[in-house]
């Protein structure tokens, strides 16, 4: 939900008043939340391009002073996206579930050698943006028993 905004520029709200938190934003404006940009604003994520989970971080727990992107990636104030929860929940369950069995990396080249760095590429289409078709490589486990085979394949 943060490395990419699924909906870029949210949904337009229409301010009712002149002023809202004290702001003087005339009554009746379209306000479009730029939620594209709000994902990788390096006061909030520091190197926001990079793959730090740690980032959440504080002393091994969750560190509540990192800025929540569910509070942004779903839209703001009375219209928030309902499915809020329905759609964090079930992302983290499918990728869990999928993380569980297969592992998912690079590409590797006739040689064998790891094509790197993987390259993902997203498209913005009108509301939502959606990452664009791959390479990779998914190996998948053999058995429960932890142990990861060498039954490999590669999808385009
Ligand atoms: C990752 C998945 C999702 C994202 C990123 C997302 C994002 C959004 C955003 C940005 C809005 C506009 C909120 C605003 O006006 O500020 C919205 C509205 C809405 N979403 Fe989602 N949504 C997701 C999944 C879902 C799911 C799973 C459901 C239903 C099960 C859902 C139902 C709705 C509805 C009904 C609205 C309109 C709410 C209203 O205008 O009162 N969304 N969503």
């Amino acid at each position: 939900m943060r490395w990419q905004a699924i909906t870029p520029i949210g949904v337009g709200h229409r301010s009712v008043a002149d002023v809202y938190a004290g702001l003087l934003i005339p009554g009746d404006s379209l306000l479009i939340p730029n939620i594209w940009a709000m994902c990788p604003d390096e006061a909030d994520y520091p190197g926001p391009e990079r793959f730090y989970p740690e980032r959440w971080l504080r002393d091994g727990i969750l560190n509540p002073d990192v800025r929540d992107p569910l509070n942004f990636a779903f839209g703001f104030g009375r219209r928030i996206c309902p499915g809020l929860h329905f759609a964090d929940a079930g992302l983290f369950i499918i990728f869990a579930s999928v993380l569980h069995v297969v592992r998912i990396g690079p590409p590797v080249n006739d040689d064998g050698a790891c094509i790197v760095p993987l390259k993902l590429d997203v498209e913005p289409r009108s509301l939502t943006a959606r990452l664009q078709p791959f390479s990779c490589l998914i190996t998948t486990s053999v058995g429960l028993s932890g142990e990861y085979g060498s039954s490999c394949f590669c999808r385009q």
